[in-house]
């Protein structure tokens, strides 16, 4: 089986997200995309994020119609940053004959030197990164690549339209009452209004 694994904040999950998963699966062949909706970034520690039970549902919801998702909450199911390369050993133990496949965005391909333990990732995954706009795809590319040029065709490029929607942008919306109608799939939406997920009015 091909199997891409696609890790994320998801705060909250977004049709960019969607898109990216969607198009990396059918680009690449993949049989199965796994989202892993992490516990906390480890280049982002002490940044407030929602609740890990509510990001996980929120991608539960968005996924649902979709037979080739599937959504794993190993990392926050666990304490401390999550590294990828962590996630990565524990996935190929539970699939030792599976290819495995990390999907990232462009801004994701351009911090990668400063994860841990890279060669470890690269070890055990093809990077399929896809563009996103403000970003320099094919340098980022270009970089990983003279970084590493021992592994292998360690990284391929997967185009997309380039969609300049981010979870930042949105949590503002709802966060000024503006409509995220078709930006965030409608049962996400709601779920996030009946947990008043992104209402700072909230208690102040
Ligand atoms: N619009 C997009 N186009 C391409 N890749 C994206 C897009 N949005 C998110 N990604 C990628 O999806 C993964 C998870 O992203 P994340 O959950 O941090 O979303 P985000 O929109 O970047 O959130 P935030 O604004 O909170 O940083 C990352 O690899 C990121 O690069
Ligand atoms: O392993 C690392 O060192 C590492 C450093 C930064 C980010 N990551 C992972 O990259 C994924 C995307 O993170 P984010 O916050 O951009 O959604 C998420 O699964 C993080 O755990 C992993």
């Amino acid at each position: 089986m091909r199997l891409g694994i696609f890790g994320g904040t998801f705060d909250p999950i977004h049709i960019g997200h969607l898109v990216v998963a969607q198009v990396a699966m059918e680009e690449a062949g993949l049989d199965r995309v796994v989202f892993v909706p992490a516990g906390v970034n480890p280049l982002k520690v002490g940044r407030q994020i929602t609740e890990g039970h509510h990001r996980l549902q929120m991608v539960k919801l968005a996924i649902a119609d979709n037979p080739k998702f599937a959504v794993s909450s190993w990392e926050l199911d666990r304490s401390g940053p999550s590294f990828t390369v962590d996630l990565m050993s524990h996935i190929r133990a539970q699939h030792p004959n599976d290819e495995l496949f990390l999907i990232i965005g462009a801004d994701n391909l351009r911090l990668l030197p400063k994860w841990k333990s890279v060669e470890g990732i690269l070890e055990q995954a093809t990077i399929l990164a896809l563009n996103r706009p403000g970003e320099d795809l094919k340098s980022s590319c270009q970089m990983v690549l003279a970084l590493y040029p021992h592994i292998n065709e360690c990284v391929r490029i997967v185009d997309m339209p380039g969609l300049d929607i981010s979870s930042t942008w949105l949590r503002d919306r709802l966060c000024k009452n503006l409509s995220v109608k078709h930006l965030l799939p409608a049962e996400v939406i709601r779920y996030s209004e009946e947990n008043k997920l992104y209402d700072y009015s909230v208690g102040q």
